[in-house]
């Protein structure tokens, strides 16, 4: 029989996921970031030999307020919140929940894509306001996506879902952008023929669609910058639901008030939640989304599940089925 362990759950889990772990831990849920429950998440912390949660920073210093800890599981790929640094210093495993979620957020992306060409919310509003009152005129025409050129930033687990998505379903061609080129017949064999590895500046040259799906790292922050989006095609569309920081927003608001940038559909911002200062909420050629990717019933328990048991394997000492890779490696 394994040893009880003390376990800190710093978002809310399903029921029965939640189960899972009070069936072999002592596990206490504490939201750091609800003010009521911060001081319970703080004393938890002290003991904890393993945290399971999201969007909530685990930096250096509060790692060394857990002197205890030995895993620490995210509901999410992203692994952006926690400092690397000092779990590998440390040799605390890192699990995240690659996988799950790939076909989900790249719905998500569709979404936006549809939504920025084809003014979806614009035009919905005017509906919903009373303002239709006759055939609309070109100005409020949208733009295909049909066989228009996608331009992919990162084309991992996700961005390869958009591509099928893209070449397979709306007949467009994919270039990407990525540090190492992927070999389609092996990892990817129904984009063979289908997507184009190209430099930044040729992909941002070409596509009529940037769409990024990149992590954020410290060669990717501010990536999508005032030259890139100069680089960008006349009356290009421009998504992100990577990560916020991978683009300066202030470049990205000029680029759409006095560039060419057609339009934004926005999944991640820079600080979430957005503020309500931010010209990005109201901005009208901005599709603004609640960082909703990967935001299904099925989606987020299957996240869920795969995190607990990536919690209760590593505190048993076994390899989880996903540890981040640069831990201990
Ligand atoms: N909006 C939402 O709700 C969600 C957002 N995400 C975000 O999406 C990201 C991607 O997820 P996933 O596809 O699973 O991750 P992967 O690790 O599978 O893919 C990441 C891709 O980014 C590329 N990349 C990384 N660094 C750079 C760089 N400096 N320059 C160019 N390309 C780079 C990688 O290629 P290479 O290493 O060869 O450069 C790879 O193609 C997550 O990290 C997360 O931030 C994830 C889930 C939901
Ligand atoms: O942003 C979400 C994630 O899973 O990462």
């Amino acid at each position: 029989m394994t040893t009880r362990k003390q376990v800190l759950v710093f978002r809310d889990l399903p029921p029965d996921q939640l189960a899972r772990l009070q069936a072999v831990h002592e596990v206490t849920v504490a939201d750091p970031r609800k003010p009521a429950q911060r001081a319970a998440f703080d004393a938890a912390l002290a003991g904890a030999h393993g945290l399971i949660g999201a969007s909530f920073p685990i930096t250096a210093e509060l790692l060394a307020h857990a002197p205890q800890l030995q895993a620490i599981s995210s509901i999410s790929v992203g692994v952006d919140n926690y400092d690397l640094q000092v779990l590998q210093a440390r040799g605390i495993v890192l699990c995240h929940t690659p996988g799950v979620l790939d076909e989900t957020v790249a719905d998500t992306v569709f979404a936006l894509i549809l939504a920025t060409c084809r003014r979806v919310v614009e035009l919905s509003q005017m509906v919903r306001e009373g303002r239709w009152s006759g055939n609309i005129g070109e100005e409020l025409f949208g733009h295909d996506v049909h066989g228009k050129t996608l331009g992919l930033l990162g084309f991992g687990r996700i961005g390869q879902a958009v591509a099928r998505r893209a070449a397979l379903g709306f007949g467009m061609p994919v270039l990407y952008h990525a540090r190492r080129a992927v070999d389609l017949a092996v990892q990817a064999p129904t984009l063979l023929g289908r997507a184009e590895h190209v430099p930044f500046g040729n992909l941002l040259a070409r596509a009529d669609i940037v769409v990024a799906l990149l992590p954020l790292s410290d060669s990717t922050r501010g990536l999508v910058d005032a030259r890139a989006f100069s680089a960008m095609k006349p009356g290009a569309i421009f998504v992100n639901a990577g990560r916020g920081a991978t683009v300066v927003e202030d470049h990205l608001l000029a680029a759409l008030d006095h560039g060419t940038l057609r339009a934004a559909g926005l999944d991640v911002f820079a600080t979430e939640p957005l503020p309500l200062a931010s010209p990005l909420r109201t901005h009208p050629r901005v599709t603004p989304l609640p960082h909703i990717g990967s935001a299904t019933h099925g989606t987020r328990h299957a996240m869920a599940r795969l995190a607990v048991t990536n919690l209760l394997q590593a505190l048993a000492g076994e390899t989880p089925p996903a540890v981040y890779r640069t831990i201990g490696a």
